[in-house]
């Protein structure tokens, strides 16, 4: 082999090398991978009790798991805001938590946190199922904080999954159970809840709770679940209250619950509801001057109804290198008001954002939304709590909202996390009295400013001129300006929301309506206050005389009735949103550890069916009595309806509601009716015959007078064999009857030959089947006698007389 400087001399290095370095080397074993967790979690879980909220600067000095720690810096966040420092620790220490901070002040992540913590702890894995529940109100928010979860959770291994209406339901149902978090809208839950097989909340597994004795998180053997309902307030108000208390009749008892909202419940029977378990109470901004954020500024006009839209139009265009978010009540406005707004053109991107538009609408909309610098939204209360729009430098509310929580929740769409933002709000005189009282009280800053009358553009010509040319806006404006009378009715507060003291004519006007349309529903409540007014009147007449001077006007006890209303008197609308904040009991922080011995309000006996028939029966009145009639309007199946009454009258009580009993008595009744069904059958066969006799006898007649006849023209021949088609379809038409066909569509004609004059005349089968019913009615039992004499002197008699009888039978049949 030939020399190779070049690898002899590596070669002896090599050989150098290895000769150096000692021969055994230490073999130290690798830590495996599950007992560095185990070590993370038992270090993480021995600091929780020792967690100060006020010495925490940055997120690294809570007892956090590496891979949240790396999540939060990669999203950008490093320092905690106050609701964070404050609820993470509570949290983490597995107690039941009621958070309140403004809004925009980073609630999401005071939950997100540390659910992500809790399950990371209990070292859950993908085939565990489901851990973790977090119920939003809205959609959009459920999307905006699944799209936040997914973010800080990136290093985790657990799986989540978003479940809100509008989403394929298959494709939930075949990945719902192998989700560990599950962002969701109640609505959407409740429908698996109730519909897929393979989801339940039963074997949910949770870390332990605070063990009371030792104070230490000790305790593993509980199976509990986290729920987390953001906007809490709004998932436990009256339109989420029957669907929160089923989901949660679904979950297991032991369970840790988070509840956040910038405008927290303390309502006790919101908590009865949750069954919290000596809940914390964290509310960080409790002693702040105001509720909402102090770097906005809000503002508000007072003006005509009829201005709004002038207003608010001149406003657009006076702002068109802004990002604003126009509050208005009803979805049908949002509509109208976007497609005016679209088509007059006014310079900026214009959106909409409401309940009634499909999923995939909606999220675009959200989207593009968030991505512009300048546009203008206008969204119903959908996107009211919790969305965080990017710098939204306008809030305004074209509708007073419903509260003054609601009033706080739409202007925090703006002015987020320390950032600086306006909210506009207009009102009518009527508003004003009544909201600026309850905002102040809710400690709501605001400025009452004016408007320049000149630079008000009138919109009222154009909208006209549009509503003229396209019929389908003019139907939007219709359904715009109903659906807003509709929604000052259905609000619980009469004392701001009255709407028999709006200018309709000029609100239709206003929205470019030549006529005011007929709203039917306010004048049957017109009508309904007005007979609650007269019967005040009389009893007031009759039970407390009372002097002229002091007895209430005719406007005073309409204002009396509709306050009335609020407390649910209403019988043609129910009330949608109360103001529960002002007149339920509200618990605070130091009861709030005796939230547990709340008593659910008993539910009133409502009475059984028996006890409701027993009732009935009592005041005499016939229950299921059905009387039916005839063609002519004459009552059928009396006789059924009266041998019932027969057979109940003079029995007892016990008797009636005997089963035995009423079987005998419906065994009784079913015998009748199958004698009467024969005696119809019989009779109608009895006709039937008559009928082909009757037939064949002409038949025979006709034939004999025509051999006798010399007269062979062809008239006289197409008029025999017209007579024999005649005849053999009517016997055709007659079986086709005897089955008793339904199909009133079809009516094919017969022609029946008058005796006397021999003529022809066309009839309906209609006319027909009334014919045979008339016939088949003949039930009493002395027509039926009758028929049966006839019938036997027939049989006695003999062939000619048969056939006389047969004849006067058949006419007496039909001229009946
Ligand atoms: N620790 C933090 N550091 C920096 N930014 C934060 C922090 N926490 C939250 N934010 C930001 O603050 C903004 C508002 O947060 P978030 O939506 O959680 O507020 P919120 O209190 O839930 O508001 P709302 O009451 O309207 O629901 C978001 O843009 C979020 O990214």
């Amino acid at each position: 082999m030939a020399y190779n400087p070049k690898v002899n001399g590596s070669f002896r290095k090599q050989q150098q090398y290895h000769e150096d370095k000692p021969k055994i080397k230490n073999f130290t074993p690798r830590v495996p991978q599950w007992q560095k967790i185990d070590e993370e979690i038992s270090e993480l879980t021995a600091k929780y009790n020792k967690i100060d909220p006020s010495s925490i600067e940055s997120f690294t000095d809570f007892p956090l798991s590496r891979k949240t720690l790396n999540g939060l810096k990669n999203c950008g966040y490093s320092a905690p805001t106050d609701i964070q420092r404050e609820a993470i620790g509570v949290s983490l220490q597995g107690r039941d938590v009621l958070g309140a901070a403004k809004t925009g002040s980073g609630k999401t992540l005071a939950f997100l946190i540390p659910i992500l913590e809790c399950l990371y702890r209990s070292k859950w894995t993908l085939n565990d199922g489901l851990g973790v529940l977090i119920i939003s109100p809205t959609r959009e928010l459920a999307y905006q904080t699944f799209e936040i979860l997914k973010k800080i959770g990136q290093y985790h291994d657990f799986s989540a999954g978003l479940i809100i209406g509008g989403k394929d339901l298959r494709d939930e149902r075949d990945r719902i159970s192998r989700t560990n978090i599950i962002v969701c809208t109640p609505g959407r839950l409740l429908q698996h809840l109730d519909e897929t097989s393979n989801f339940n909340c039963d074997n949910l597994k949770m870390f332990g709770r605070i063990n009371e004795s030792t104070q230490s998180i000790t305790d593993f053997t509980f199976y509990i679940v986290v729920s987390v309902l953001d906007e809490a307030d709004r998932i436990l108000d009256m339109g989420f209250a029957d669907t929160m208390k089923s989901i949660i009749e679904n979950l297991p008892s032991e369970r840790q619950t988070l509840l956040f909202s910038a405008t927290q419940t303390r309502s006790v029977r919101d908590l009865a509801l949750l069954s919290l378990t000596k809940p914390v109470y964290v509310s960080v901004h409790e002693n702040s001057l105001t509720s909402t954020p102090a770097t906005l500024t809000q503002s508000y006009i007072v003006c005509e109804i009829s201005q709004k839209i002038s207003i608010i139009w001149s406003f657009i265009k006076n702002h068109l290198k802004s990002k604003m978010l126009i509050f208005l009540q009803s979805c049908k406005q949002v509509k109208y008001l976007n497609d005016v707004v679209c088509k007059l053109r006014p310079g900026l991107p214009v959106l909409a954002l409401y309940g009634s538009l499909n999923q995939l609408k909606r999220m675009s909309v959200y989207d593009t939304f968030c991505r512009k610098q300048y546009a203008c939204l206008f969204a119903t209360d959908i996107a009211a709590r919790g969305l965080d729009f990017p710098a939204v430098d306008w809030v305004i509310q074209y509708d007073c909202p419903p509260d003054a929580n609601t009033y706080i929740h739409r202007v925090g769409r703006t002015a987020r996390f320390e950032k600086g933002g306006e909210a506009l709000l207009l009102l009518t005189e009527r508003e004003e009295r009544g909201m600026i009282k309850q905002l102040e009280d809710k400690k709501v800053p605001l400025n009452k400013i004016e408007v320049n009358p000149n630079y008000i553009h009138d919109l009222t010509p154009k909208l006209q001129a549009l509503c003229a040319q396209y019929q389908e806006l003019k139907e939007e404006a219709k359904r715009a300006f109903t659906s807003y009378l509709r929604s000052l009715v259905l609000m619980g507060n009469r004392r701001v929301f009255d709407v028999h003291s709006l200018n309709t004519d000029q609100l239709a006007l206003s929205l470019g309506l030549v006529t005011t349309p007929k709203v039917r529903f306010l004048k049957k409540r017109l009508a309904q206050q007005e007979k609650k007014q007269e019967k005040l009147t009389t009893s007031q007449d009759n039970d407390h005389p009372m002097p002229v001077n002091q007895r209430r006007t005719a406007a005073e006890q309409i204002s009396l009735i509709e306050f009335n209303a609020d407390e649910g008197n209403d019988e043609l609308f129910t009330i949608k949103r109360t103001e529960k904040y002002d007149d339920t009991p509200h618990i605070n922080s130091a009861q709030l550890d005796k939230s547990n011995d709340i008593v659910a309000r008993p539910k009133r006996d409502r009475l059984s069916k028996v006890k409701l028939a027993k009732k009935l029966k009592k005041k005499n009145l016939l229950i299921n009595s059905r009387v039916q009639y005839d063609d002519d309007g004459n009552p059928i199946n009396q006789s059924v309806n009266e041998s019932n009454m027969e057979l109940e009258r003079g029995q007892s009580d016990d008797e009636i509601y005997n089963v035995e009993k009423a079987k005998e008595r419906l065994r009784k009744i079913d015998e009748m009716d199958k004698e009467l069904y024969r005696e119809h059958v019989k009779q109608k066969h009895q006709v039937r015959r008559i009928k082909e006799k009757e037939v064949k006898r002409q038949k025979q007649q006709r034939d004999k007078q025509n051999e006798s006849s010399s007269a062979t023209d062809e008239e006289d021949t197409h008029d025999t064999i017209n007579i024999e088609e005649t005849s053999l379809e009517n016997n055709k038409y007659e079986q086709e009857e005897s089955n008793i066909s339904d199909d009133i569509g079809f009516q094919p004609k017969k022609v029946e030959i008058d005796n006397d004059d021999g003529a022809e005349r066309v009839v309906t089968k209609t006319k027909l089947k009334r014919k045979h019913n008339e016939l088949l009615s003949i039930d009493t039992p002395k027509s039926l006698a009758n028929k049966r004499t006839k019938k036997s002197l027939r049989k006695v008699g003999n062939d000619s007389t048969t056939i006389n009888d047969d004849e006067q039978l058949a006419l007496y049949f039909l001229s009946k």
